[in-house]
């Protein structure tokens, strides 16, 4: 028998309720205290962080001062209208799924692919306003896009006063982006320090961008304001309900459901994915296209659907049963799922605001960038695939994936957009291997499921694939290219995920195209 809670428009429904978890975290005042921001509810070793990440639960009040600046900002910039945001994880994966949802246009530009960020330059760039969003200030793939696009300006003939006035910059106050934004003569937006990345949606990193592209954050902000005392309450809880059956998941399968909220399993899973995936515990958010995907039907994965459409275990006819249904307005579906995810992390006994592995391969790749990439000795070369630390061929290396347990991730250091083709290896390698398979383009999913791969329970194969760009891209300043930052990435991460003694396969692919058709080639006759 599934259950329901609604609270402001937005209904939780699941399947089989985890009843215990959620009166256990009652019990713990769990709510009362999320809501009164009392950092002391995940334990002593999480207050410290929690102590400066909880503005989240009530900053789309103070975000409403927001509102007047950027209209206003927004007619001063009125001839550029190609809004471009460069941001990494929580700095974008919200307005993306804002704008999408809402049918503004936004260029998101979070990879490092000297091709794909080649054709961002030449999209516009007279049109061109971007958003540099950072909250650290310090992310690499932010402070490269923003000396691409200065470069591109002045070559374009733009004095550095004219160049200034096309860029936004949203970050901390204090950071050393703040400062290099003053230098720049960029419009300075600073957002709430209190906040965290990936609960940041209804701050300043998720709504400059979205407000630029045309939104109407008014009612982002008010769909929030009207959910918000929910989050308090021990009963006719939603995110506590959502929360508790969260925790109880392995996997969770994210679906759009169809109604409209597009993009919305990305930036879920970034938050779920970073927040839990710790200690050898959490849950892998798997983003699925649709909840009749094949990739659903994988063992201990939990069909979550969000949207406005679907209820658990009651659609008629369509053969999808979601185990958990979310459906809402986007607002306060942002609060919800913090909330939950917050109240998850209290069930999981971790802290849901730190990302301690993310800096492992940060540190990686810093290091390989002074220090040139690690030889390695190919185990074969076929056609244009070349195989590193897998044995004799394509077939048998992919194989190594098939394991009888745990989750395959392929992480794909490509062009999103050229290479998109790509991506269709997860359904074979899915049905091939019966296990819950994750795709992530890179470096995207280092801020977002890359946490839980290394932080997470150790049960991944790893499929890492890298490609020959067919023309690399100076970083203006700094003494390495697009192409070798991405490189860099990926050795980085190759490096945290080999000390994890987990299957780990990287494909090279010498040409792309080729390489691309050969691989699915390769799948399809396994
Ligand atoms: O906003 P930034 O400081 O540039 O950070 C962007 C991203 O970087 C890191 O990878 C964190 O793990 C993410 O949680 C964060 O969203």
């Amino acid at each position: 028998m599934s259950e329901v809670w609604s609270a402001a428009g937005l209904t939780v429904q699941v399947a089989e309720p985890a009843q215990e978890v959620y009166e256990s975290l009652v019990a713990q005042d769990a709510p009362a205290k999320l809501a009164a921001k009392d950092p002391t509810l995940w334990g002593p070793d999480a207050q410290p962080e929690a102590a400066v990440r909880l503005g989240w639960v009530d900053t789309f009040e103070r975000s409403r001062a927001l509102i007047p600046q950027l209209a206003e900002l927004r007619d001063e910039l009125a001839d550029l209208d190609h809004v471009v945001l460069a941001g990494m994880g929580g700095s974008s994966l919200a307005p993306e799924v804002i704008t999408r949802t809402l049918g503004k246009a936004l260029t998101v530009l979070d990879t490092t692919d000297p091709g794909q960020v080649r054709a961002a330059l030449g999209d516009r760039l007279e049109r061109t306003v971007v958003v540099v969003a950072s909250k650290s200030g310090s992310t690499i793939e932010t402070d490269s896009h923003r000396r691409a696009y200065w470069q591109a300006f002045l070559d374009a003939g733009l004095t550095p006063a004219e160049a200034g006035r096309h860029f936004v910059v949203v970050t901390d106050p204090g950071s050393p982006l703040s400062a290099v934004a003053q230098e720049m003569g960029a419009f300075v937006i600073l957002a709430d320090p209190d906040v965290g990345g990936r609960y940041s949606a209804l701050t300043a990193f998720g709504l400059v961008p979205s407000a630029l592209a045309g939104v109407d954050i008014a009612e982002l902000i008010d769909q929030a304001a009207e959910f918000a005392p929910s989050i308090g309450q021990a009963e006719e809880n939603p995110a506590l309900a959502l929360g508790a059956a969260l925790s109880r998941a392995h996997y969770a399968a994210l679906a759009d459901d169809g109604s409209g909220l597009t993009g919305l399993g990305d930036w879920a899973e970034q938050l779920i994915a970073e927040s839990t995936g710790k200690e050898s515990k959490g849950l892998l958010p798997v983003v699925i296209e649709t909840p009749t995907s094949p990739i659903a039907k994988t063992d201990h994965t939990a069909i979550v659907t969000m949207g406005g459409s679907l209820y658990a275990k009651t659609i008629p006819g369509s053969g999808v049963q979601p185990d958990i249904s979310v459906n809402g307005p986007l607002g306060a579906q942002f609060l919800c799922w913090e909330a939950a995810t917050a109240f998850a992390g209290k069930a999981l006994s971790i802290n849901p605001f730190d990302q301690p592995n993310v800096t492992e391969s940060k540190e990686n790749t810093a290091r390989i960038l002074e220090s040139g990439l690690p030889s390695a000795e190919p185990d074969f070369v076929d056609g244009a695939v070349i195989g590193y630390g897998v044995g004799g061929s394509l077939e048998a290396a992919i194989r190594l994936l098939f394991t009888d347990q745990g989750y395959v991730a392929i992480m794909a250091y490509l062009d999103r957009f050229a290479d998109a083709e790509i991506a269709t290896l997860r359904e074979l390698v899915a049905t091939e291997s019966g296990l819950p398979t994750t795709f992530g383009w890179a470096p995207r999913f280092l801020h977002s499921t890359g946490q839980f791969h290394k932080g997470g329970p150790q049960v991944g194969a790893f499929l890492q694939i890298t490609g020959t760009p067919a023309e690399d891209l100076a970083v203006p300043g700094k003494p390495y290219t697009f192409g070798q930052l991405q490189a860099a990435q990926a050795a980085g991460d190759r490096l945290a995920l080999a000390s994890r003694q987990r299957p780990l396969l990287h494909l090279h692919l010498t040409d792309r195209n080729a390489g691309i058709k050969q691989l699915l080639g390769a799948l399809k006759s396994s």
